[in-house]
């Protein structure tokens, strides 16, 4: 089942074409990831999903509704984290998550929502009191209040340490285990590819490519990078491999398009000679070396 269908997605500012034409779907329980540089149109798509902004043109249905006409019932099913909410700042962490679950028909437990995005030691905690990386947290339990059946998060760890984020990234992969689908935006590939089933590059308005993190990677077509050191930092007398070596403050690198034998013939060489392969790694492609790979290709300056 469809959880999200977009087509033909238009919406202008002037002579600026924000969206030009997108289409898209989400299935049931999916997260899916809108990717895109800076002013691709990744906002305008969200905000008209959430109901927040008007289409120019296409069909868009989420759950079953069109989100332009589909008032408090549509918006009662959805979860919307913002980037930035405006909080009232003597309010507690209690007192909001409490405040906004009561909006709903459906909701959470706010006390456990609260022990949920990390926030236990904070109940009593007035807003104003909180790190950026708290209010983030807080955002996001006052985004599933509702218990909703899809959540659209906006770069949900923009400002987040790293023990912050990787609770966050558990946290969302726990909402899709409980069949929760999200809408995640965001700019760390890294994010995207943990998270995502499926994620969209958005360029200039338009949808340069769908698919899995690892179809966008084998799509790249980018070599695997196996890199090395060699005692005395030279090249030595390395064995014949699928792509010429080359040497950069001592490292040796190989843009590997067999990477296995590459490997095995470069260990055998190795330990023929008694020579350790030093910090050797083999690197596959990431989604994010994919992901430049493509939006260079389409960057035409402007
Ligand atoms: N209210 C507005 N009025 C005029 N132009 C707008 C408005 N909102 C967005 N735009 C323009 O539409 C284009 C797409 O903007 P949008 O905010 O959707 O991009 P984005 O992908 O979310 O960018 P970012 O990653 O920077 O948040 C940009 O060129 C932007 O300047």
């Amino acid at each position: 089942m469809t959880t999200i269908a977009v087509r033909d997605l238009r919406r202008s500012y002037g002579s600026v074409r924000a969206v030009d034409g997108v289409s898209f779907t989400v299935g049931d329980g999916e997260v899916f990831a809108l990717l895109g540089p800076n002013g691709a149109g990744k906002t305008t798509t969200v905000e008209i999903l959430e109901g927040y902004r008007e289409r120019d043109a296409g069909t868009v249905e989420v759950l079953g509704f069109d989100p332009a006409t589909g008032g408090t019932a549509y918006r009662e099913r959805i979860g919307v984290v913002l980037q930035s909410a405006g909080f009232e700042e003597e309010f507690t962490v209690r007192e909001l998550v409490r405040l906004q679950s009561s909006l709903y028909p459906r909701r959470h437990d706010p006390d456990e929502l609260i022990d949920l995005v990390g926030l236990a030691g904070k109940r009593t905690t007035r807003v104003k009191g909180l790190s950026g990386g708290q209010r983030r947290r807080l955002d996001l339990a006052l985004g599933l209040a509702g218990a909703p059946d899809l959540l659209f998060l906006d770069e949900p760890t923009t400002g987040f340490d790293p023990a912050a984020r990787h609770h966050a990234w558990d946290l969302v992969a726990s909402l899709r285990d409980l069949g929760t689908t999200i809408l995640l935006t965001t700019h760390y590939l890294e994010e995207a590819q943990r998270l995502a089933d499926r994620v969209g590059v958005l360029r200039d308005g338009r949808l340069l490519t769908v698919g899995t993190p690892a179809e966008l990677r084998a799509r790249s077509d980018l070599p695997t990078v196996i890199s090395f050191r060699i005692p005395g930092g030279g090249l030595g007398d390395l064995p014949p491999l699928s792509a010429r070596p080359r040497l950069a403050d001592g490292v040796v690198r190989l843009d590997s398009r067999d990477p296995v034998t590459d490997t095995w013939h470069l260990t055998a060489w190795a330990t023929a000679r008694w020579t350790p392969l030093e910090d050797l790694a083999v690197s596959p492609p990431t989604l994010e070396d994919a992901y430049l790979a493509l939006t260079e290709e389409h960057d035409d300056g402007r």
